[in-house]
């Protein structure tokens, strides 16, 4: 997902939602600031007791009356360098606290956010964002952002702060040796620049080779018992060796020149910790400085290589972190679904009929359906059959309102649906569709989720209606029993007939059923036509027919071809036609599917 919303949005975005938790946020960096203001102090304290040694050593070597060690003062000085560490670390640890505790409220909120978005957004959005992309933003994105902000920002602040700090207290000791120090910057530079260069593209290609790893990984896996049918186990060994070597190369290359940034930045503070220590000594021996201010020098020079040496990395953590920023709003700036109009249907008035009055419709530019009629009475069976990619789904899709109509109107219960609440809409509706959905949870919790308010016994009446009780009482755990996350655990007519137990317990005014097809056995076969047959009753029912035993008895049967409905009628209306749908029943006893006819 690309990004499609400026910066300034990104950062507004990211500030209303750090807003509620500003004074955490606030005691958080005043913490970190204290503990660097420390941390650069500290050298100096440290120098301050090897001057006093070292002037008190040169007293009594000189031999002045009554020199001694002045242990009071050293003592005096020691007690403030450990005050400092104490503070400092109390610092930290309250920084960490308030800044964990803030980021993690404010990633909830994002994720909330997110989640709340996603339940908005059109089903049309579904038709050019990958899954995956979508799962990645509330997942990974979120994720980046969080260490981004709990990690790198306060490696920044930290790194800013210290930097200037340090370079003040060096222009303190003395400006010569500063000056001769800082060459340390832009030769760091160089070295990064240099670096980097080479191993960002080598990273890039580990990157790649990452994607690779993964698609093949899931493609392994996936057909896992194909296969071992085809007995391509040797073969599939091969493919992940080349991906796995390729991935090993591309590491190490990545690694290894990325790790010779820290051992050259090194070298160079070494160099110049070296001419600092020849230059320091003379301005010491000179009398210039104090013995203790090269000491704390020496240890300002390291304290700024710290962030020097962390600026490549800090920066592609900055830059992942700016691209999970633009990904998360352009997210939660896409266009939801508006929630329709105000137009309601008394409770007593939903009958359920449907019609289609010259609908026009296609999913890009081109019109896929042209002029579509249809008239539907509430509690009649409509089938609709046609073969494959003739439009029968998007017929439904449109009649729940997923996609609006390019020209007509779709009316239910003589209202135009784009003036009625989407949400009032969808209610009248249950789906019954070949790919089942069950959640992981009970049994019992998946049929409760048509009607979330229906007492046990209803669930169960609704379970027995739908022929799955008997199996239901099998299970171990009866209703209880849980579905696992990918509902592997049971078959699929015997999910199918929970859904149908499911749509049952919600009646709803319409129906929408998608027939299985051969993929179950005959007994189950049997069982889920006799619970379709009752879930049907006594309310308007669209059949996405694949076999005739469904079709006989419809009140109506659609034929659809390339978008449009080429014949409408009933069963022995339609054969006395000898048109489209004669050939299509003809053709199902030479063993084909509707939706195999061309
Ligand atoms: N979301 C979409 N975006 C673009 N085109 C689509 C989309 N969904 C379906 N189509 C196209 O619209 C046409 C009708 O598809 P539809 O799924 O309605 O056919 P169908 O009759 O239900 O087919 P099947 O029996 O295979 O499920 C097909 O050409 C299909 O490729």
């Amino acid at each position: 997902m690309n990004r499609k919303v400026s910066w300034k949005v990104c950062i507004k975005g990211v500030l209303a939602f750090a807003k509620p938790y500003r004074t955490k946020f606030f005691v958080a960096f005043f913490m970190v600031i204290l503990s660097t203001a420390i941390y650069t102090m500290n050298p100096t304290v440290e120098g301050m007791v090897t001057t006093q040694l070292a002037d008190d050593a040169a007293k009594i070597m000189e031999g002045i009356p009554g020199a001694h060690v002045d242990f009071q003062r050293v003592f005096l000085i020691l007690t403030l360098l450990i005050t400092c560490f104490i503070v400092r670390a109390l610092a930290l640890l309250i920084s960490a606290f308030f800044l964990t505790n803030a980021i993690q409220h404010m990633m909830h909120d994002i994720r909330g956010a997110l989640q709340k978005k996603i339940q908005k957004l059109p089903v049309r959005f579904f038709d050019d964002h990958a899954f995956g992309d979508v799962l990645s933003c509330v997942t990974n994105d979120v994720d980046t952002l969080s260490n981004a902000l709990q990690q790198t920002l306060t490696k920044v602040i930290t790194g800013v702060l210290t930097f200037i700090l340090v370079i003040i207290m060096m222009f303190r000791i003395n400006w010569i040796m500063t000056l001769l120090a800082l060459v340390i910057i832009p030769l760091t530079a160089l070295i990064t620049k240099l670096f980097v260069g080479r191993s960002q593209k080598l990273f890039d290609r580990q990157q790649t080779t990452v994607g690779e790893l993964n698609g093949t990984i899931t493609e392994l896996y996936g057909g896992f018992n194909e296969i071992i049918v085809y007995n391509k186990q040797e073969d599939t060994i091969q493919k992940f060796e080349d991906v796995n070597r390729r991935m090993r190369d591309s590491a190490f290359q990545a690694q290894f020149v990325s790790s010779l940034i820290s051992p050259c930045v090194s070298f160079i503070t070494y160099v110049t910790i070296g001419a600092s220590a020849v230059v320091g000594c003379i301005l010491v021996i000179q009398g210039t400085i104090k013995i203790g201010d090269l000491q704390a020098f020496i240890r300002y020079i390291w304290q700024i290589n710290d962030p020097l040496s962390q600026v490549s990395q800090l920066s592609a953590q900055v830059q992942s972190a700016f691209a999970a920023l633009g990904r998360i709003f352009t997210m939660l700036n896409e266009e939801e679904e508006d929630q329709g109009g105000e137009k309601h249907v008394a409770k007593d008035r939903m009958k359920g009929t449907v019609t289609f009055d010259h609908v026009q419709f296609g999913y890009g530019k081109d019109l896929l359906m042209k002029d579509v009629n249809m008239d539907v009475k509430s509690g009649q069976m409509v089938a609709i059959v046609g073969p494959t990619g003739a439009g029968k789904s998007t017929l439904m899709n449109l009649l729940l309102r997923f996609y609006d109509v390019k020209g007509g109107s779709i009316k239910v219960d003589g209202v135009d649906i784009r003036d009625m609440p989407r949400e009032e809409l969808r209610s009248m509706f249950s789906l019954v569709l070949q790919d089942t959905w069950l959640f992981k949870g009970s049994i019992y919790e998946n049929i409760r989720y048509g009607r979330l308010d229906a007492r046990k016994d209803e669930v169960i009446g609704a379970a027995k209606m739908a022929n799955v009780h008997h199996f239901i009482r099998t299970l171990s755990h009866g209703y209880d029993s849980l579905i696992n996350e990918e509902a592997n655990n049971i078959s699929q007519g015997e999910k199918q007939l929970l859904t149908i137990a499911r749509a049952i317990l919600k009646d709803p005014q319409i129906l929408i059923l998608d027939e299985a097809t051969s993929s179950v056995d005959t007994r189950l076969e049997k069982m889920l036509q006799e619970a379709m047959q009752r879930v049907m009753e006594g309310r308007t029912s669209f059949v996405i027919a694949h076999r005739l035993s469904t079709i006989r008895d419809a009140d109506l049967i659609l034929v659809l071809k390339d978008g449009d409905i080429v014949e409408q009628g009933t069963h022995e209306e339609l054969l006395e036609k000898k048109g489209m749908y004669e050939k299509l029943y003809h053709s199902q006893f030479a063993g084909q599917n509707f939706d195999e006819m061309d």
